[in-house]
């Protein structure tokens, strides 16, 4: 057997049944889920030998299935992918660093991993920059636009230093000058456009990498997550992965990985819109939410996101620069604290990876060694009291006061039908000033409404079964600071207490907080607190 040929053999089953008996006579198993009926089989041992080829043939025949190809396949297609890498804007954000994660995705030989990336440093920021630019600059000023210079310089330098041809980008930037004169021609920026703008960078970014494994002998393709199933809604600048996206890019993955096996490197943060067929991107961050749906479409055993901190950390490093990683979260935690400002996760980006029940590693990829932080399901929950504090910050709260409410139905119908006929969402994005004016207008109809600005709100993210011993002390440290908690409120996930104080207060809340949960003692903050001995520290 050891020079038997492995094939890979596409078949047109007429029904999936019959695909199912062929499954189990055979020692084949699908590595792609089906489509349209259109099957693709490996033979999971070296047993498609010409022989088994020519027996295959026969029996579709007798089946009255089309047998589509039989392709020789490489010995590496049988070794599956193992798990996905994504690597943020901070992790390739120069030549060197290219270098660095190229070495660094290497130095795992037994992983076959699909690696995502984001843009190269701040190119996503530049790209809309210089389109709010090329607005009102004129077609004939837009070559001089300070931002597009930055991405020229950046991406050729870029390929110049890795030694890449410059023919893998020059497409691209060139495409972008047009844009950027079609928009100052224009004189608008919709955000069908602005997604398009954007797209420059990952498809950019993915290009030079994968030329650059290509060069140092670690065979790699490169995917633009648009061709490749990832399918959205039409919500141009924040879209949703569509439920469609997961069989189309495990298809177009593993079908490529199985015929022709190479590193995939897939753009982070785009997409394709279902109706429009145009570029969409997944809200700012969305290169996360990339990764988990790989993982979930592969069934893979591990997602990994590499970013430029040890992990997850108690608080954000830019508020208070003590804060420590977490080493253990669960999806419910992860997904509070992302959903409530922590800008280290997508908001939406647990959501795949806890359907497809995949553990989610945070890593350092300027500290490899680091153990970042592990996220699952479920986890030991017995000493956690609080696990990190995030900060959202110029919040409007609206407090609605009405007596007419009480044993009235049909009061908060009415609250939220007023949002939903003036078309907002209270979480999705910053109102302006005139939409706000309409609410109050609307809602004073039927209570009498203050509108709260420059608030914000403090998540305690942690375990809400202690949720008592959390809340004294919180309000022990604000009550030393002499803050006052406007509202209050648990999150449906039990796992996060917020608090609303105002956007002035709101940093020094969080240091204090920080200093009184991570750096003192448990068994200290539980005696402190039944004891009543406990003094914050600011
Ligand atoms: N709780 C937190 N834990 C870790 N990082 C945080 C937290 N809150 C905010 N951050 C910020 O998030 C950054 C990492 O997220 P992001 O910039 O999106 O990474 P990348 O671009 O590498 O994917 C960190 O550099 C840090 O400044
Ligand atoms: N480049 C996009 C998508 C992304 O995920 O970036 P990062 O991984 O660097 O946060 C952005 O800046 O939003």
């Amino acid at each position: 057997m050891a020079n038997a040929l492995q094939f890979c053999a596409t078949v047109q089953a007429a029904s999936p049944v019959f695909s199912k008996r062929m499954h189990c006579q055979s020692s084949w198993h699908r590595p792609s889920p089906p489509l349209n009926y259109n099957y693709k089989f490996v033979a999971t041992s070296l047993v498609l030998s010409k022989r088994s080829r020519r027996s295959l043939k026969v029996s579709c025949e007798a089946a009255n299935v089309d047998l589509l190809e039989t392709n020789k396949i490489d010995k590496e297609a049988e070794k599956k992918i193992t798990c996905v890498m994504k690597f943020g804007g901070s992790s390739v954000a120069s030549a060197e660093r290219m270098r660095e994660v190229a070495e660094l995705i290497l130095s795992f030989p037994n992983e076959r991993p699909v690696i995502v990336l984001s843009a190269m440093g701040k190119t996503t920021n530049n790209l809309l920059l210089a389109g709010e630019k090329a607005v009102c600059c004129g077609v004939t000023n837009v070559d001089s636009i300070e931002e597009l210079g930055f991405i020229k310089e950046l991406h050729k330098r870029t390929v110049k230093e890795l030694e890449v041809d410059e023919s893998v980008i020059a497409k691209h930037l060139e495409e972008l000058e047009q844009l950027l004169k079609g928009i100052a021609m224009m004189k608008e920026l919709t955000p069908r456009t602005k997604d398009y703008l954007v797209s420059f960078g990952e498809c950019m970014s993915t290009r030079i990498f994968a030329a650059y494994m290509n060069k140092i002998g670690a065979k790699a393709r490169q995917y633009d997550a648009f061709e490749i199933g990832f399918i959205t809604t039409d919500d141009f600048t924040n879209a949703d992965i569509l439920e469609a996206t997961y069989p189309a890019v495990a298809k177009s993955l593993l079908g490529d990985w199985i015929s022709d096996p190479a590193i995939p490197i897939v753009t982070g943060f785009l997409g394709k819109g279902w109706r429009s067929c145009a570029i969409t991107t997944l809200g700012r961050g969305g290169s996360d939410l990339t990764a988990t749906t790989i993982g979930k479409a592969l069934g893979l055993s591990e997602i990994q996101v590499w970013k430029d901190v040890d992990g997850v950390l108690t608080c954000d490093p830019n508020i208070y620069p003590h804060a420590e990683p977490v080493p253990y979260l669960t999806f419910d935690e992860a997904a509070e604290l992302a959903y409530f400002g922590a800008q280290v996760l997508h908001p939406q980006s647990m959501r795949p990876a806890r359907e497809g029940d995949i553990p989610v590693r945070v890593k350092n990829s300027y500290n490899p060694n680091a153990p970042g932080t592990l996220i699952t399901r479920a986890r030991d929950m017995s000493k956690a009291v609080l696990t990190s504090i995030v900060l959202k910050r110029n919040v409007t709260m609206l407090d609605i006061v009405s007596t007419r409410m009480l044993g009235q139905f049909g009061f908060l119908a009415k609250v939220f039908s007023t949002f939903e006929d003036l078309g907002i969402s209270l979480w999705s994005r910053e109102l302006i000033q005139q939409e706000l004016d309409h609410v109050v207008e609307d809602l004073e109809k039927i209570a009498v409404v203050n509108l709260l600005q420059r608030r914000s709100i403090i998540s305690l993210i942690g375990n809400v079964q202690r949720s008592s011993l959390i809340l004294e002390k919180a309000f022990h440290v604000l009550r030393t600071l002499g803050v006052n908690v406007q509202m209050i409120s648990q999150g449906a996930s039990k796992v996060n207490i917020s608090l609303i104080v105002n956007d002035d207060e709101a940093e020094q809340c969080v240091k204090s907080l920080h200093k009184a949960f991570f750096e003192t003692d448990i068994s200290e903050l539980e005696w402190e607190c039944v004891s009543g001995n406990g003094s914050a520290s600011t």
